[in-house]
């Protein structure tokens, strides 16, 4: 289920600084010297409690294509520096024409719930590989990621209702639109208006009919016939060209002849007007007409507010249509995950753990080759806590402490038999795809069950609990000595 529009590479698909620091890594000698990067990101969206990871399957496709073709290094070749002079030495460029991706990369499976300052994805390999991919794997993840959570939080609201997705007309391009879709159907929505979206990723498409249709003919009503003689099983009909409610008496008569043929009314959509009132009206029409299954589909401007309030107005609305505040996530347009550099390898065989220091301490990243250990019971998730998997106490199987990177003195302790999963996976290793990709409905299946497993307090959209995320105490006190040692060298510069 990657997207086949990746299926050319793009490796020219980053920023500048990416290329002429790999060419800085080669020319001094570094290029091959062993990096852990991690991708992160550091608030949940939207204000809310959690997160949705998604992106990982189009990040694949990305990663498998890798490499710089003819036309790639000829467009490097010509670009120059400020003595106009090319910027590259012709033997850089025949190294990356050479150049195989080797890296190990670990990621935390699509559809996963996730929390700030946990590595969704891991890079392990020469830090000229794993630079290259910092703007690209940022690029792919954070913006389905964005919209999954976007969607999902949508699905709270509608719950057992459908929810379509109807954003490409005003998505931000060809790929926002189209991994907008797929990243809304991962994220709780039952279909897409998208129909390269549906035929990329088999996510399932839905539509009813526009203002210009009905504009289009002498009458509304001879609008509607005609459109139920054309299509007669998928007869959803928008009413409110004109007047709402005489609209919806239109269709109920287009309905009855419909089922004088044996096909059965659908559906009516409602896009302007007070919702709340117009399919309350429209639901007495069309039950005292004895259309008691056509459902009443609204549009226009809706998001998860709008439809929470409707809900609570009494709204007999059970199909929402959601574009432009779904794929464009009008209220928060991008996710700020970041991918830090987390550990060098010495020659001796050790590691060097790097932070980058922050003046806020949250701010400030975490070192180490971090695994996220997500605590669980019978009621659903506890607690996640970041480890340094090149630790051996930590991963020892001893009851080990977490601490509250927010205040140090707070402190959990996890007994040998708590359960836990391990939520980063391999994904490649040495280059090669170790994974195997779960189909997009499992994916979309996976979200709820995450969902269903977190706190209530934790799903809430005002003011949510925030779900504990701590660091193991190895890698607490790890991270404190490097800040410590840090903060120790700049004072005395
Ligand atoms: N009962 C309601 N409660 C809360 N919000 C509503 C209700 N009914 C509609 N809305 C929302 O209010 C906004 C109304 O938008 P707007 O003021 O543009 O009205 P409109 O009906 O679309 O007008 P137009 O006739 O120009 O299309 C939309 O976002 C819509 O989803
Ligand atoms: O409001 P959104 O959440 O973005 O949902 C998509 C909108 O796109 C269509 O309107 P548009 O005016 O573009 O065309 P129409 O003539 O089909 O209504 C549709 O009627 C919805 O209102
Ligand atoms: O099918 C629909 O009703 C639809 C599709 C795209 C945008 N708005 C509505």
């Amino acid at each position: 289920m990657t997207n086949k529009l990746y299926d050319t590479s793009l490796s020219l698909l980053t920023d500048l600084y990416q290329v002429t620091m790999a060419y800085g890594y080669w020319k001094s000698g570094t290029a091959e010297k062993e990096s852990v990067f991690n991708l992160y990101f550091r608030k949940n969206p939207f204000g809310g409690g959690f997160t949705v990871a998604c992106g990982l399957a189009n990040a694949i496709g990305y990663v498998s294509h890798f490499g710089f073709t003819k036309k790639d290094l000829r467009y490097l070749r010509s670009l120059t520096g400020s003595d106009g002079q090319p910027l590259f030495e012709e033997a850089f460029l025949d190294y990356l024409a050479d150049l195989k991706l080797t890296v190990d990369i670990d990621a935390i499976p699509e559809g996963t719930v996730v929390f700030p300052n946990e590595p969704l994805v891991r890079v392990r390999g020469p830090i000229l590989q794993c630079q290259l991919l910092e703007t690209p794997l940022l690029n792919l993840i954070n913006f389905e990621t964005l919209i999954a959570t976007k969607a999902a939080r949508l699905r709270l609201v509608a719950e057992a209702d459908t929810l379509l997705e109807f954003g490409l007309r005003r998505a931000q391009g060809v790929d926002g639109g189209v991994t907008a879709s797929r990243a809304a159907y991962i994220g709780g929505c039952d279909a897409t208006s998208n129909v390269l979206a549906g035929k990329h990723y088999d996510i399932p498409v839905r539509g009813t009919h526009a203002h210009s249709w009905v504009m289009s003919f002498e009458s509304e009503l001879d609008a509607f016939e005609t459109y139920a003689d054309v299509l007669p099983n998928n007869v959803t009909l928008l009413v409110d060209t004109y007047d709402t409610l005489q609209g919806v008496r239109n269709a109920i008569e287009a309905g009855k002849r419909l089922r004088e043929r044996g096909y059965r009314l659908s559906g009516i959509r409602l896009d302007s007007g007070d919702l709340a009132y117009l399919s309350i009206e429209a639901r007495k029409l069309l039950d005292a007409a004895g259309f008691t299954d056509t459902a009443i589909v609204a549009s226009n401007d809706l998001d998860e507010t709008i439809i929470a309030s409707l809900k609570q107005q009494g709204a007999q609305i059970t199909v929402w249509g959601v574009g432009t505040k779904l794929v464009t996530a009008y209220d928060q347009p991008a996710l700020g995950g970041v991918y830090k550099l987390a550990a060098l390898r010495n020659t001796d065989g050790s590691w060097d753990y790097k932070i980058k220091l922050s003046e806020q301490a949250i701010k400030t990243s975490t070192p180490g080759i971090q695994q996220v250990r997500r605590y669980s019971d019978e009621r659903g998730f506890l607690a996640d806590m970041i480890v340094n998997e090149s630790d051996p106490d930590a991963l020892s199987g001893k009851t080990v402490t977490m601490i509250d990177p927010l205040d140090f003195t707070k402190r959990r302790r996890f007994g040998t038999a708590q359960a836990f999963d391990d939520l980063l996976v391999p994904v490649f290793r040495a280059g090669d795809l170790v994974y195997s990709l779960p189909d997009i409905h499992a994916v979309r299946a996976r979200v709820q069950d995450q969902l269903a497993r977190l706190h209530p307090g934790v799903r809430r959209f005002v003011n949510p609990h925030t779900y504990p995320v701590g660091l193991e105490n190895g890698l607490h006190e790890l991270k404190t000595e490097l800040i410590l040692k840090l903060r120790g060298t700049r004072d005395a510069d």
